[in-house]
C-alpha cells in the first residue's frame, strides 16, 4: 500500500502547479480556437494571407510596409481576399477587394449600405473625431450636405487670388534657387500647399518659405512626419480605441507626443479664430472656416420660426466644436495629401524630360504668358494627364475603407453587417491588367481614348462615390495654378542627390525612403 502511494507521488505534481497548467492549457485553448474564430479566410470562404496567431499580419506589415503588403496580397491571392487582424479586431479590413465592378457596387451603388469608414468614431483623438472624415450614418450625411457648398467653383474662383498669392511667392524663391544653383527638397511644396490651407481654410496669411518657425509650420511638419515604424505609434494608428483611453497622457510619451501636440495646437488656434470672427466680423472673409461660421449663424440668429422648426435645418448646423474639428480635418486631410503629390509631380517631370518639355508647350500654347487662374488651368489637359498619371503611381491615399451597416451581397459574395472592407488604390494602380508595365510614367494612359477603354474604379486616388474626397477640386486647382506658374518659369532637373528610382518607404505609407532633392533652371525666354 504504502509502495503504491510513493509511486503515485511520482505522477501526481503539488495543486498549484496543476492549477497552473490547467489555466495554461485551457489559455491555449481559448486563445487557438481565437485563431481559428478570428481568422476571415475560414469565415468568408475566401483565400488570404495565413495570420499569425493574435497578431494577424502585423509582423508582415512592419516588414513590408503597407503599400508593400497589399501588393504582395494581390499578386498572391487576386481580387477578392481575406485579412485578419488579430487583437485589432478588424483594423486591417476583413476582406479586401480590387475587382473594379465590386468596388463600383460598394462605393457608389450600395453607398447606403457602406457609408461608414473603418474609423471607431468616438474612439478618436478629439476633436479629430467630429470632423468629416470621422464622422459616421446620418450625422456625417447632414454634415457633408453642410459642407459641399464650401467646395463649388464659385467659391473656389473667390480663392484663386489667394492661390496666386501662394503659387508667385514660391516661384520667386525657386527663381533665387535657380539663380544660385542651391538643391531643394519637397518640403518646399509643403510651404506652399501650407500656405494655401491657411489662407482657403483660416484666411491666415504665414509665409512659411520665409517663416519657417511659425507654429503652424512646425506643427503641420510634425504632424505630417508620423513615424509608423514605432510600435507604440502604429498601435494608436491601427487602433483608435486606445488613443481615446489614454488620451491625457499621450501629450506626454515619446514618440506620440510629435503626433498628438499638434491636433491640440491645431484646433486650439482654430477655436481662437472662431473666437475672433464672432467679435469682428465685417464680411471680409471669404475662407472656409467664414463659409463654416456662416452655416452655423444661419442655424441661429439668421433663422426663421418656420426655419428653426425644420428638422433637417436644425441638424445642418455646425456646433463650434463641429468647426473647429472640420478647420483641422481640412487641414490633416488636405496639406500632407497635396504636398507629397506636388513633391512627387516634380520628381517625375524632372525624370522625365520630354513629359516636362511637352508640357510647358501646352502651358505656353494655352496661356499665352497670362497668369494661371481658375478657368485656364482648365484648358490644360496635358497638365491633367500629367497629374492623373502622378497620381496613379504614388495615391498618397493608398487605401479606402469602408464598414457594412447591414448585412449585404456583394456581386455573389455575402458581407455581413459590420464587415470591414478594403479597397488598396495603391495595389490597384499598379495592376498590370489595367495598366502594362504598371511602373512606368506615361500620361497618356489618361488621354481621353485611353480613358474611354477603362473600368474608371481602376483609378481612385479621391475615392469614388458619395464619400469621395471633398476636397478634390480645391487640391486640383492648388496643383494646376502652382505647376502652370512654375513651369512659365523654369524647368525641373535632377540632382546628384535624386534618388532613381524612387524607393518608398516601408515605415512610412507613401513616403519616399530618401527625401526627393531637385533643382531647377530658369528658362530661356
Ligand atoms: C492631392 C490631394 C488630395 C488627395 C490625393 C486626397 C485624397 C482623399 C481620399 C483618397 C479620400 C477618401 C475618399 C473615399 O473614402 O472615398 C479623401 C477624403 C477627404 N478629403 Fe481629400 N485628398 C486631397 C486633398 C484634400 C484637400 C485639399 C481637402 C480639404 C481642404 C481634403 C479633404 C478631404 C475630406 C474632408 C475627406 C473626407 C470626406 C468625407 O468623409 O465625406 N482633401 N481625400
Amino acid at each position: 500500500m504504502n509502495a503504491l502511494t510513493d509511486d503515485m507521488e511520482v505522477f501526481f505534481l503539488p495543486s498549484w502547479v496543476i492549477i497552473l497548467l490547467a489555466v495554461a492549457v485551457l489559455t491555449l485553448v481559448y486563445l487557438l480556437y481565437l485563431h481559428y474564430a478570428w481568422d476571415n479566410r475560414r469565415r468568408f470562404g475566401l483565400p488570404g494571407p495565413a495570420p499569425l496567431p493574435l497578431f494577424g499580419h502585423i509582423v508582415e506589415i512592419m516588414k513590408e510596409g503597407i503599400c508593400g503588403f497589399d501588393l504582395n496580397a494581390v499578386r498572391a491571392y487576386g481580387n477578392v481576399l481575406a485579412l485578419s487582424s488579430g487583437l485589432m479586431g478588424n483594423a486591417l479590413g476583413d476582406v479586401m477587394i480590387s475587382d473594379p465592378d465590386m468596388i463600383k457596387e460598394i462605393l457608389v451603388k450600395q453607398a447606403n449600405v457602406f457609408v461608414d469608414r473603418n474609423i471607431n468614431g468616438e474612439a478618436q483623438i478629439s476633436p479629430l473625431e467630429k470632423a468629416l472624415f470621422a464622422v459616421k450614418g446620418d450625422y456625417w450625411k447632414q454634415m457633408r450636405n453642410t459642407l459641399t457648398p464650401t467646395f463649388t467653383s464659385g467659391k473656389l474662383r473667390h480663392m484663386q487670388t489667394m492661390i496666386s498669392k501662394c503659387a508667385q511667392t514660391l516661384v520667386d524663391n525657386l527663381k533665387k534657387k535657380a539663380n544660385t544653383g542651391e538643391k531643394f527638397d519637397s518640403q518646399i511644396w509643403g510651404c506652399y500647399t501650407m500656405d494655401v490651407i491657411c489662407a482657403t481654410a483660416f484666411g491666415v496669411e504665414v509665409d512659411s518659405l520665409n517663416n519657417p518657425n511659425h507654429p503652424f509650420v512646425v506643427n503641420a511638419d510634425r504632424f505630417n512626419n508620423i513615424n509608423l515604424g514605432n510600435p507604440l505609434v502604429l498601435m494608436l494608428f491601427l487602433c483608435p480605441r486606445f488613443m481615446k483611453m489614454f488620451e491625457p497622457i499621450l501629450p506626454y510619451v515619446p514618440g506620440v507626443k510629435s503626433y498628438v501636440g499638434p491636433i491640440k495646437y491645431f484646433s486650439k488656434t482654430t477655436e481662437n479664430l472662431l473666437q475672433d470672427r464672432r467679435l469682428t466680423n465685417d464680411g471680409q472673409y471669404k475662407d472656409f472656416l467664414q463659409l463654416m461660421l456662416n452655416a452655423h449663424k444661419l442655424s441661429t440668429s439668421e433663422m426663421s420660426d418656420d426655419e428653426k422648426q425644420d428638422e433637417k435645418l436644425k441638424k445642418r448646423v455646425l456646433t463650434t466644436e463641429e468647426i473647429a474639428a472640420n478647420g483641422m480635418g481640412f487641414f490633416a486631410a488636405g496639406f500632407s495629401t497635396t504636398k507629397d503629390t506636388l513633391g512627387y509631380i516634380a520628381y517625375l517631370l524632372a525624370t522625365h524630360p520630354q513629359v516636362q518639355e511637352r508640357l510647358v508647350q501646352e502651358i505656353d500654347d494655352v496661356l499665352q504668358d497670362a497668369d494661371p487662374t481658375h478657368d485656364n488651368v482648365s484648358k490644360l489637359t496635358y497638365l491633367e494627364q500629367v497629374i492623373n498619371e502622378s497620381m496613379r503611381l504614388y495615391p498618397v491615399g493608398i487605401r479606402l475603407d469602408r464598414l457594412a451597416d447591414q448585412d449585404t451581397t456583394v456581386n455573389g459574395l455575402f458581407i455581413p453587417k459590420g464587415t470591414a472592407v478594403a479597397i488598396p488604390t495603391f495595389a490597384i494602380h499598379l495592376h498590370p491588367e489595367y495598366y502594362p508595365e504598371p511602373e512606368k510614367f506615361d500620361p497618356d494612359r489618361f488621354s481621353p481614348e485611353a480613358k474611354a477603354k477603362r473600368n474608371p474604379y481602376t483609378y481612385l486616388p479621391f475615392g469614388m462615390g458619395p464619400r469621395s474626397c471633398i476636397g478634390m477640386r480645391l487640391a486640383m486647382l492648388e496643383m494646376k495654378m502652382v505647376l502652370a506658374k512654375v513651369l512659365q518659369n523654369l524647368t525641373f532637373k535632377t540632382c546628384e542627390e535624386t534618388q532613381i528610382p524612387m524607393v518608398l518607404s516601408k515605415s512610412r505609407p507613401m513616403k519616399p525612403e530618401k527625401e526627393i532633392w531637385l533643382k531647377v533652371e530658369e528658362r530661356a525666354l
